[in-house]
């Protein structure tokens, strides 16, 4: 529609413009005409682009307008959605304007999300810049496949993730985090925990995925581990070069002489070759043992028969970034919580020193949820329609772009503010206290005790941190399991304080979330 409007009046403008100066003689014509019909064209489109379709013709009219704002820049990532979320409670969506007149929609209400995510969700793709940069570092694996390809991946990668294969990696999740616990105890008093548990991570994502040991939590040089920390906590240059790449074409980009492409040629390089050595160990273990090689991962992935060796080595790439700083994140911010709320951390000491499954302990199932929703590890994810499509009922373009910010979307006041009640204030009514949205209260997942699955509001959609649907994580029982071992670990044996109380904690980060500066917390064993 706009191209159609802007064809017929830059035509007619240049037809006018050019009979006049067809009077002035030939001459003029050719010094003129041109320059000045390209220019009109060009004011005309601008104009349209900045003022005629954003106010008179776009359909995202419908929702409310918020200021042009950096979101990608704050800290916390998400803040300022949540400033419009507050000021829109009911909206199904804000959208906001950038100066070129691009607008950007933020979809808040589940129904939209619900749109976006689950039952439009293949209309929506990842920038093809972000992913052709991503691609490079973390392999063209199930995070960066689209429409068909997408599907047939999901499909075969998706019975290595059931429940049973999760279930059996309980004790290693355990072991792991018992090492951390000695190593801990061995540092004896103040320790940067954000490190820690990076490290715990990668120990467990090691041998559950691929049946290699990593050893991170015992040794100081890891190559994986150096690898990962370069590339997924990156400089300021790394970050600059990621973004410039939603901008520029790969082949100019891949070719720029600047320190950024030589790191990710070098490191990828390693992690390739060390995952190809990795899948030739599995294809022979798989030959020789009647009963095949351990089960991990890997060996679903080899043997579900749907993939090539170099396929198999993008999606091992791609469950040692997914699955290893993501939840080392989600620990970090666990830590900080229980050291800041020491009432729940004493309940849930009690909780986990006593008997019961990991898995089914209430209020380490509250402190999890909790902490996975004030502390998503990826704050904020983007897409782009690739048809017409809808959200809430309105009819949006292809081409919209749309900025899913689980930050914001799970403290969204209208879901999350409410009242604590506890089985105490059942008996005795009326000693009812209010719940604010951005407050750490782990009974809202408790219902008369029992686990429940909304955290008291009325759609999973409320609650964004694993998104949903088919684009959702495909890891998210397995890092759920895994945070649930650490912090019952952990809590058991260790009593956790803030080290630094003076400095500010902000969640910074460029992939996923962590403290700016790191945190640091005093451990002390506890008898
Ligand atoms: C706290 C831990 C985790 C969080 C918060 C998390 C969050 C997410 C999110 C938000 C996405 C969607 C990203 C997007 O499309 O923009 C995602 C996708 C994915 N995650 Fe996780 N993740 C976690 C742990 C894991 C683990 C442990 C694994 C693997 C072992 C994993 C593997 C993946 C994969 C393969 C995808 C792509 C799924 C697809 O597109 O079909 N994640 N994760």
């Amino acid at each position: 529609m706009p191209v159609t409007f802007l064809q017929a009046a830059g035509g007619a403008i240049l037809l006018r413009y050019a009979i006049v100066l067809s009077q002035a003689g030939p001459k003029l014509i050719l010094t003129h005409a041109w320059t000045a019909s390209i220019l009109i064209a060009l004011a005309l489109w601008l104009t349209d682009r900045s003022l005629l379709y954003p106010n008179l013709r776009s359909p995202l009219r419908a929702f409310p307008r918020v200021p042009a704002t950096n979101v990608m820049a704050e800290r916390p990532r998400g803040k300022t959605p949540l400033n419009w979320f507050r000021q829109f409670p009911d909206a199904d969506a804000v959208v906001m304007r950038e100066p070129l007149g691009r607008m950007i929609l933020f979809p808040t209400s589940p129904e939209a999300l619900r749109d976006i995510m689950s039952t439009n969700s293949y209309h929506w793709e990842k920038n093809p810049g972000i992913r052709a940069f991503l691609g490079r570092v973390i392999g063209f694996g199930l995070i960066m496949a689209e429409g068909e390809d997408h599907k047939k991946q999901r499909k075969a990668l998706t019975p290595a993730f059931n429940i049973r294969h999760i279930r059996a990696l309980g004790p290693l999740m355990a072991d792991k985090t018992q090492v951390l616990v000695e190593q801990l105890e061995k540092e004896g008093g103040v320790v940067e925990f954000s490190h820690w548990a990076s490290r715990l991570t990668l120990d467990i994502i090691g041998p559950a995925a691929l049946s290699r040991e990593f050893g991170t939590l015992t040794s100081d040089d890891d190559p994986v581990a150096e690898a990962f920390g370069e590339l997924l906590d990156p400089s300021p240059e790394l970050i600059t070069f990621m973004v410039s790449n939603m901008f520029l074409p790969q082949w100019f980009a891949t070719r720029l002489p600047v320190k950024a492409n030589r790191l990710i040629r070098v490191h990828c390089s390693k992690l390739r070759t060390l995952c190809r050595t990795i899948l030739n160990e599995k294809h022979d273990g798989l030959k020789q043992a009647e009963e095949g090689a351990e089960d991990d991962i890997l060996k679903n992935i080899v043997q579900s028969g749907q993939f090539t060796d170099e396929e198999v080595i993008d999606q091992m790439l791609t469950f040692l970034a997914a699955g290893h700083e993501t939840t080392a994140s989600a620990l970090t911010w666990s830590m900080y919580l229980l050291a800041l709320h020491k009432d729940v951390q004493a309940r849930l000491r009690a909780e986990v020193r006593g008997s019961g499954e990991v898995e089914s302990m209430p209020i380490l199932n509250g402190v999890c949820e909790e902490v996975f929703r004030l502390y998503p590890t990826v704050p904020l994810t983007i897409r782009q329609s690739m048809c017409d499509t809808i959200v809430a009922g309105i009819g949006v373009p292809k081409g919209t772009v749309a900025l899913i910010v689980p930050y914001a979307i799970n403290r969204h006041p209208k879901h999350w503010n409410g009242v604590k009640t506890s089985s105490a204030d059942e008996k005795s009514p009326g000693l009812s206290e209010k719940l604010d949205c951005e407050e750490f209260w782990p009974e809202r997942w408790l219902m008369d005790g029992r686990i429940n699955k909304h955290g008291g509001t009325n759609s999973n959609f409320c609650e964004t941190t694993f998104l949903h649907g088919p684009r959702s994580c495909i890891g998210k029982d397995f890092a759920k399991a895994e945070l649930k071992y650490a912090i019952a670990g952990l809590v058991a044996k260790l009593d956790i304080d803030i080290a630094d109380p003076e400095r500010e904690v902000i969640a910074g980060g460029t992939v996923t979330t962590k403290p700016i500066g790191g945190l640091n917390l005093r451990m002390k064993k506890v008898a």
